[in-house]
């Protein structure tokens, strides 16, 4: 493979592919004064894999949540160009969100955790029970439809939580460390299979990570971004083809690119 390259950062992305989403000049002070991200700029394509990867504090998961409609920004806007908006002027965003604590309901079977948001949107019960078993399916859990959260083991609740996210077929998935807390095998297994998943279901994917490792064996383009405050250093597209297997994982264009966006990352760490 000698296609793997990193091009030239871009502190804004010029406006390429179709944007699902655009973040305009965005910045977030919370209520105790931390500015938590400032003048962010950034446009996710339709069908991209990104990654945001950062030190601990530089703002990921407040500007993931922004994205998401869980905190609006300070100042700044994040439209959704090609989103149906309401009468009030929101836009209806079709995403689901994987947190880094799977947050599955104790009570409930891995079934009825994936039914739930179908189950909110009046889905039909019989309907949505298909359609959440063959969600858990396409994640690799036929067969424990059952099973509590309980009897599941760190992975496959994670797989629970990403069937659940997926379940409503949103055009956009936003992970929040999703796999943070997994041993390193999971791990492997549970990017081959989100990979596997996103070039199925051709979903837009933003993933926060702290891993360069994981970043460029999963990503199209990874934002680095900078602490105190938060903000983007660099925005690169990682030019290795899909689909990236064991052999990706151990080539020496992955170390490569790997040792570049780790450069990267140490200056945004040193700025
Ligand atoms: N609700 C809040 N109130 C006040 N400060 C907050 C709040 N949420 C986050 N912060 C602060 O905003 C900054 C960015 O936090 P954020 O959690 O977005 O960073 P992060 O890059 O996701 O960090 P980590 O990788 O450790 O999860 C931090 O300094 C954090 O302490």
């Amino acid at each position: 493979m000698d296609t793997a390259s990193l091009s030239t950062p871009h502190a804004v992305r010029p406006e390429g592919r179709k944007p699902l989403v655009c973040v305009r000049h965005v910045s977030k002070q919370f209520g105790n004064g931390t500015l938590a991200v400032r003048d962010v700029n950034l446009s996710l394509g339709e069908g991209e894999f990104v990654s945001l990867l950062g030190p601990s504090g530089c703002g990921k998961s407040t500007l993931l949540r922004m994205i998401a409609g869980l905190g609006a920004p300070s100042s700044g806007t994040i439209e959704w160009p090609t989103t149906v908006h309401d009468a009030s002027g929101e836009p209806q965003r079709d995403l689901g969100f994987v947190f880094q604590d799977p947050t599955l309901m104790p009570w409930a079977t891995a079934l009825a955790n994936v039914m739930m948001p179908l189950t909110l949107k009046g889905v039909r019960t019989s309907e949505a029970r298909e359609r959440a078993a063959a969600m858990l399916a396409l994640v690799g859990l036929s067969g424990f439809e059952k099973s509590y959260p309980r009897e599941l083991s760190g992975g496959m609740k994670m797989r629970v939580s990403i069937a659940r996210g997926l379940v409503l077929r949103p055009k956009i998935l936003l992970m929040d460390e999703p796999f943070a807390a997994l041993d390193e095998i999971t791990r492997h297994r549970l990017n081959d299979d989100l990979l596997e998943l996103w070039w199925k279901e051709k979903f837009t994917a933003v993933f926060v990570t702290h891993s360069v490792f994981e970043s460029v064996y999963l990503s199209k383009r990874i934002v680095v971004m900078a602490a105190r405050p938060g903000r983007v250093m660099a925005d690169l597209d990682v030019d290795a083809p899909y689909p990236r297997d064991d052999l990706f994982r151990t080539s020496p264009e992955y170390a490569h690119l790997c040792r570049v966006v780790s450069g990267k990352l140490k200056e945004a760490i040193g700025s």
